[in-house]
């Protein structure tokens, strides 16, 4: 398994705000996306997820199932934690499991991202840490190969950070793939790194 993009280019508004982007990640890798705000880090992410349109160029996951779809393989942590309100801890992880697929333990993920106490809580109440932990927790209840992560560290205390570290290593160590965006550096051992610059607007031709 592989995702590849080549010549990847993405229009927004009108605008191209991602232009010949080439990269490739197999899997055990991991590829650090950093580049300043507006860069287009989150814009990589959803293009990666197909979530945007691509104008120019390709990005295609190789090797991967057949008869899945592209989408199917992956999750897309982004900015948004994803949290309902108005569910439990666990049904949050439960409901998800159910939409996304897997036969992930919820009680067994809530329990590694330190939310086993907080099972019964409603997601409301839930601090912002907390709710990074359970967008966390959802990578682990649904499992999925390719993980795109949208500044993953947001929220996360020290100890947090760490979990985040172990739970992409250990990802990665059962053959799982990762694109992560950040503005910060990022415990992933060996990860590629791919810089991204905001496109200045051309001048125009008279
Ligand atoms: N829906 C949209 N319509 C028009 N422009 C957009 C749209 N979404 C994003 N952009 C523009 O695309 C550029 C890249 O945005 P993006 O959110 O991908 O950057 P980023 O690198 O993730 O930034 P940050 O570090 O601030 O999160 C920005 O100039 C942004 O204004």
């Amino acid at each position: 398994m592989k995702l590849v993009a080549d010549g990847l280019g993405v229009d927004r508004g009108g605008r191209m705000v991602l232009r010949g982007v080439d990269f490739s990640v197999a899997a055990a890798e991991a590829l650090i996306v950093l580049g300043p705000n507006g860069a287009g880090k989150s814009t990589l992410l959803r293009a990666i997820a197909g979530l945007v349109p691509l104008a120019e160029g390709r990005v295609e996951l190789e090797n991967g199932d057949p008869d899945a779809h592209p989408g199917d393989a992956l999750h897309l942590l982004g900015h948004q934690d994803g949290v309902k309100a108005g569910l439990t801890v666990r049904r949050n992880l439960t409901a998800a499991r159910d939409i996304l697929g897997g036969d992930g333990d919820p009680d067994a993920a809530l329990a590694r991202v330190g939310l086993g106490h907080a099972a019964e809580l409603p997601g409301s109440v839930l601090s912002a840490g907390q709710r990074r932990r359970l967008a966390l927790a959802r990578l682990l209840a649904a499992p999925r190969p390719v993980w795109l992560l949208d500044e993953p560290t947001a929220a996360l205390d020290v100890a947090g950070q760490e979990l985040l570290a172990e739970l992409m290593a250990e990802h990665r160590s059962k053959g799982g793939l990762i694109v992560a965006a950040t503005h910060l550096e990022l415990k992933l051992d060996g990860a590629k790194r791919l810089a991204l610059q905001p496109i200045v607007a051309e001048a125009e031709d008279d």
